[in-house]
């Protein structure tokens, strides 16, 4: 467990130590030897160590041979492409980077992708505690690649905006050419909603996590998967088999 002192990490080792299969073998937070993972045997590293730290962090890793599942935010195209290069040179070492391990939030970002095409404006507002380091949201980030990947792949045009004077930013940042806005404010955990609208209408698609316990079960789905995965994996949806054709359900 690494960031083991941190929000994410506290909550996750209660989670692993209610498990009969998991169990927390090494914690690592500032100041702490990250060879501690590999001296405990550990099998599996989870990083929730801050996105400054992680990045390397993880790369060692995967360089001693622990599969590493990795929460921390900031892993965009650029760094899964470096964990990629690590990995290739590790053959059977098991790499998940997951954005959001919340099941609703995993879902939010496919229904996302899935409507983009269909809407002439797309649009993502991310809500989180002040206390977090980093904007946008890795979530945000994610969802913003997806939906441009499902606009590029549909030949979507180019969304409308008459905008040529924004000196502050109002507008939010850029990701992939989608809007991002960032809000911080005591009373979320972790928070998002995508706009999506046409003509006389609007899609809003909205996840809230209340708890930190939200995450658990993803975060434990994760522990458990990663080793039947070699090489770099981005998202949960593979680990929840959203990657497969849905069962036929009631009609
Ligand atoms: N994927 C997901 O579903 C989720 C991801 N996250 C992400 O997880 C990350 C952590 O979030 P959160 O737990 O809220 O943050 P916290 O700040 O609460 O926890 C991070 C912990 O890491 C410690 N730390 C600092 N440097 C190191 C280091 N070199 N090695 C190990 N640990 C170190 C910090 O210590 P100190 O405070 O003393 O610096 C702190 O205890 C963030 O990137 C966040 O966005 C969060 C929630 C869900
Ligand atoms: O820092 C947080 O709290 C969260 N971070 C992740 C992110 O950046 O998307 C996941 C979730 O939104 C909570």
């Amino acid at each position: 467990m690494l960031g083991a002192d941190g929000r994410m990490g506290s909550t996750s080792a209660a989670a692993i130590e209610a498990t009969d299969d998991l169990e927390v073998v090494a914690r690592v937070d500032v100041g702490d030897e990250l060879s501690a993972v590999t001296g405990a045997d550990a099998e599996v590293a989870l990083v929730f160590s801050p996105p400054d730290v992680a990045p390397e962090q993880a790369e060692w890793l995967i360089g001693q041979g622990v599969h590493v599942v990795i929460g921390t935010s900031g892993f965009g195209e650029e760094r899964v492409e470096r964990l990629r290069e690590v990995a290739a040179q590790h053959e059977g070492v098991g790499v998940l980077v997951v954005p959001n391990f919340s099941i609703g939030a995993v879902l939010m970002m496919r229904f996302a992708a899935v409507a983009a095409p269909f809407f002439e404006s797309v649009e993502v507002i991310e809500m989180h505690h002040p206390g977090k380091v980093d904007a946008p949201s890795g979530t945000a980030v994610r969802t913003a690649e997806l939906i441009a990947q499902a606009r590029a792949e549909a030949g979507s045009p180019a969304i409308p905006d008459a905008t040529t004077h924004d000196p502050d930013g109002a507008r939010g940042a850029s990701v992939d050419g989608i809007s991002v806005h960032a809000v911080r404010s005591r009373g979320y955990v972790a928070s998002q909603e995508v706009l999506l609208g046409g003509e006389g209408e609007i899609l809003a698609l909205r996840h809230d996590s209340s708890t930190r316990e939200s995450f658990m079960p993803g975060v434990v789905a994760a522990l458990r998967g990663v080793a039947d995965r070699p090489g770099v994996t981005v998202g949960l949806d593979a680990v929840l088999g959203l990657d497969r054709p849905p069962a036929p359900g009631p009609r």
